[in-house]
């Protein structure tokens, strides 16, 4: 383990044991595998999400250099929305990518940046309120050409965590969409991006390589405009097999009490249990995983382990961390709550009860 700090590897163990006991990663890859490939089949299956994000994370060795472990980039981060792009790029290096950038507009840059010297923030996304009209066109072939500098060099991008709704921003962003296509970078459509998309389906449709993560409104729109009906919770899984083949074969990520994942030919679905608390930014943090899952997903399939689609195991593995990260904090939160909810009765404060100003 020369070569890498301390904290990193303790963060990278601290993950996995989060998950569950463990013996030998390494030696249970080709097994998990295995297994999860078969269990895949089935037309809607509980997969064993925790075998899967084992598999795919590889493991800290010395002889990798800078970038190995994945360069991720959120295109997202506008005037009104700053948290959401942080949440998402922040997450894919805590989990354990190599380098996070951030395309977002030159107003929420330096907040961004302030929040974390972590990540590497590009202020070139422009809104319409910044722009005469007779500049539009040399300002969105600027902004497409800062972007394709960085571009093959992405494992994968985030497109929308509070990218906002500015027609014009949103066509320099259909643009950047469309050279990863060419590039064949994959992508996590996630937020306003979703919004774009349901707008302009064309921009995904077909490619292998995009991954939907539709929280319950954003679903209902993806599903009225592509399948023209209301969501069918009672025949949801066909639904969701119908919506993405109808997307060409995208990979969908439905967010909810259960998270179901497919790609147009299976479903699998990951139910562990979550947090009771719905509060924003949980599906932030959920893209930004999903981008480095995805990118591991794919190196390992590199090495010949043939079977799922990493778009796939990506969003499995991005799910579990996700809703067992938040499992935690929930619990951190309430065993705090009620420890100062003690202390403050036995202090015979009672009219102060925290019980009564936390919704748990
Ligand atoms: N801390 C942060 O920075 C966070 C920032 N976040 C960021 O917020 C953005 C929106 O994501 P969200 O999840 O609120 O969208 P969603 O559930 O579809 O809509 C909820 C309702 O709001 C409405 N609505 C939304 N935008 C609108 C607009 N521009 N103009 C008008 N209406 C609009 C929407 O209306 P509808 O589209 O249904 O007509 C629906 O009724 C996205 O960029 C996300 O990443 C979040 O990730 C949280 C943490
Ligand atoms: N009812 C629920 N019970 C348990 N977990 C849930 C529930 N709904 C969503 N989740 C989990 O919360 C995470 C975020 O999903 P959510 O639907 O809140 O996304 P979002 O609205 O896009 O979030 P954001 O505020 O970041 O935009 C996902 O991992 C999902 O599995
Ligand atoms: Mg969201």
């Amino acid at each position: 383990m020369v070569g890498f700090p301390a904290a990193v590897i303790r963060r990278q163990q601290f993950l996995i044991r989060c998950l569950g006991s463990y013996n030998n990663i390494s030696k249970n890859i080709c097994n998990n595998t295995t297994i999860k490939m078969q269990s895949l089949m089935s037309p809607s299956m509980e997969v064993d999400a925790v075998s899967v994000l084992r598999s795919i994370t590889p493991s800290l060795d010395p002889s990798r250099h800078k970038g190995q472990a994945g360069k991720i980039a959120v295109v997202g981060g506008c005037r009104e929305y700053t948290g959401a792009p942080y949440f998402s790029a922040i997450s894919a290096l805590k989990i354990g990518a190599d380098l996070s950038h951030v395309f977002c507009t030159k107003d929420a840059a330096a907040v961004i940046k302030s929040y974390s010297p972590e990540l590497i923030v590009h202020p070139i996304l422009e809104e319409s309120y910044s722009v005469r009209d007779e500049d539009k066109k040399s300002i969105s072939a600027k902004v497409i050409a800062e972007v394709d500098k960085w571009m093959e060099r992405f494992d994968c991008l985030v497109i929308g965590p509070g990218l906002g709704r500015d027609p014009f921003l949103l066509d320099c962003v259909s643009d950047i969409m469309k050279h990863a296509r060419q590039s064949n970078v994959p992508m996590v459509i996630d937020g306003d991006g979703l919004f774009l998309v349901t707008n302009y389906l064309d921009l995904v449709s077909g490619y292998p390589l995009a991954v939907l993560t539709p929280n319950i409104n954003e679903y209902k729109r993806l599903v009225q405009k592509v399948l023209q009906c209301e969501v069918n919770d009672q025949d949801g899984t066909q639904q969701l097999l119908s919506l993405a083949k109808g997307i060409g074969g995208v990979t969908i990520l439905r967010k909810g009490g259960s998270d179901f994942i497919s790609n147009g030919e299976t479903v699998s679905t990951v139910s562990s249990f979550g947090s009771p608390r719905r509060c924003g930014g949980q599906g932030d943090i959920l893209s930004g995983s999903v981008a480095v899952f995805l990118s591991w997903a794919r190196q390992h399939a590199a090495k010949g382990e043939a079977g799922v689609t990493p778009t796939i195991l990506g969003c499995i593995a991005g799910s579990v961390l996700m809703r067992k990260a938040a499992s935690l904090a929930f619990e951190t939160w309430r065993s705090f709550v009620q420890s100062v909810e003690a202390d403050t009765l036995s202090m015979g404060f009672k009219e102060v009860s925290l019980a009564t100003s936390f919704p748990y």
